[in-house]
């Protein structure tokens, strides 16, 4: 599990620890994770590599320049761009000169990067306020221009750390070092994808670090110790029968592709109520199918309502009909259209909402442009005013619980980065509601069927053929399942 903290948390607990710890230590170790992981991207010949490091006026200059230290001494040709060279951080720019690292000023900086194999970015760490500054703009503007891979230093500068961001000209990196903990932006898009891969270094903050991180991110093992297993004495009901209500005569595909991830998200039966059953037959005889109103279908333990149901009165009695079950009920795409935050925060048991981010603008009153440049700020917002565990999809989903327990008496968070761009094919969305409808009827909580089944969804469109197609990521479920728990 990926726990990430933000900014005044990590402060407060490199406070804690460096009172602990003789001066200069966790700049040191920091600066000796960095120049590892620069040194392994100059293999196989670091030595006479030109490294330019961009070094801002605070510690994450420090950092840079205690680094490009290292370097030098195994015989790297580094040069610092002094950002500002009156406060450049003096004991990391005295190691540098004293390992034979050069100092330039800002004006030289572009000859400099056009010639170098690696630019180290310590303009702004967790200090960063706002998009880069104009003269920290240029620099970084120039590494992307000529092509010279770029290490971040804790963060890629001018993107915000506690909300992923971005306001104004950001560093794009092929590398993250990040120090201590992950911050929250490095888990969020748009800062996320300036990132690149992000590696943590240990500086021994962990001991100082709330139980309660801002933000989570599921690794496998998180996912697998999640996924249901079947127990000898189990029948259909106990693996979660799970009903869905989708589709339209206009949209058959839509009640299709849910009851496929229904299906291949274990559920021991599905119970189709619609106008597509026969289409549904077709492809999945096992599937329960019925014309009549969900409330009429027999027992379920979970509802998925919405795919594909179209607009208009009969779709939103559809949603109504569903939302008065006493089970746990997801909601997407149509049926998001004539949900009400009052009558949703009135249920008894749990909802889940699935936008997407033109969805979510439309069930906050706002706009689309907003919702993806604040998606922490979005998700979040979400869950409280609909009293439901909303997830916003994209290519990092995020998933939000409402409620108290996290920042400003919000519910938790979680970040999925499994997902791949190809996901955002049509019907893909489908699969992924029967899924999470699957494993809500398998007993798991909201949060928890939700963030894994976008783990597996996100694991299968990797794993389907390219290009992948709803139906394929649906039929590469089984196999991604498999690889997190191999069969007892
Ligand atoms: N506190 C600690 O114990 C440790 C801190 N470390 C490093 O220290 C960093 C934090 O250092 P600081 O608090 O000095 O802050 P930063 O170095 O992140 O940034 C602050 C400086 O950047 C300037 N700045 C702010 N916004 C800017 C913008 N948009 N464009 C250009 N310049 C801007 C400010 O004027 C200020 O001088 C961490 O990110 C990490 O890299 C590490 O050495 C590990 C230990
Ligand atoms: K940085």
């Amino acid at each position: 599990m990926r726990t990430a903290y933000r900014v005044e948390t990590v402060r407060a607990a490199e406070r804690a620890l460096m009172a602990r710890l003789p001066a200069g230590t966790l700049m040191a170790r920091a600066a000796a994770g960095l120049a590892a992981a620069c040194a392994e991207l100059l293999r196989p010949r670091l030595y006479g590599a030109r490294v330019v490091l961009l070094v801002g006026s605070g510690d994450n200059g420090g950092d840079a320049l205690y680094a490009g230290a290292r370097l030098a001494r195994r015989g790297a040709a580094v040069t610092a761009v002094l950002l500002n060279e009156e406060r450049a951080h003096p004991g990391g720019l005295a190691a540098l000169r004293a390992a034979g690292g050069r100092a330039a000023g800002a004006a030289g900086a572009e000859r400099l990067i056009a010639r170098a194999r690696l630019v180290v970015d310590g303009i702004t760490g967790i200090g960063g306020r706002g998009g880069l500054r104009q003269d920290a703009a240029g620099p970084a503007a120039a590494a992307a221009e000529h092509g010279v891979p770029v290490v971040a230093v804790d963060l890629p500068s001018g993107v915000d750390a506690d909300t992923g961001e971005v306001h104004g000209a950001a560093v794009r990196a092929a590398l993250t070092v990040t120090f201590g903990a992950w911050k929250p932006g490095l888990l969020v898009d748009p800062a996320r994808a300036l990132a690149g891969e992000v590696r943590l270094v240990d500086i021994g903050l962990g001991p100082e670090l709330p139980p309660e991180p801002d933000l989570v991110a599921f690794d496998d093992a998180d996912a697998a110790a999640l996924l249901p297993r079947p127990e000898a004495e189990s029948d259909k009901y106990r693996r979660g029968v799970i009903g869905i209500a989708a589709g339209s005569a206009r949209y058959p595909g839509a009640a299709v592709l849910t009851v496929g991830g229904a299906l291949r998200g274990g559920a021991g039966a599905v119970r189709y109520a619609g106008p597509a059953g026969g289409g549904v037959i077709g492809r999945y005889p096992e599937t329960l199918v019925s014309e009549g109103r969900p409330s009429e279908a027999g027992r379920v333990q979970a509802w998925v309502v919405g795919p594909g149901l179209g607009g208009g009165p009969e779709a939103a009695a559809t949603v109504a009909d569903v939302l008065a079950a006493d089970v746990p009920v997801l909601v997407d795409a149509d049926g998001l259209h004539s949900i009400d935050p009052e009558r949703l925060r009135a249920r008894s048991a749990p909802t889940v909402l699935t936008p997407h981010a033109g969805e979510a603008a439309a069930l906050l009153g706002t706009s689309r442009d907003r919702v993806e440049s604040a998606r922490l700020a979005s998700v979040s917002e979400l869950a409280v005013r609909y009293g439901a565990v909303a997830l916003l999809k994209g290519s990092t989903t995020l998933i939000a619980e409402p409620g108290p327990g996290g920042p400003e008496g919000r519910g938790r968070v979680l970040a999925n980065t499994t997902g791949t761009p190809w996901l955002a094919t049509a019907g893909s969305g489908d699969v992924l509601s029967g899924l999470i409808g699957a494993l809500l009827a398998a007993g798991l909580a909201p949060l928890d069927a939700a963030a894994l089944g976008a783990h597996l969804h996100g694991l299968a469109g990797r794993a389907a053929p390219v290009p992948p197609m709803a139906s394929t990521v649906t039929e590469a479920l089984p196999g991604v399942w498999a690889a997190l728990s191999p069969r007892r």
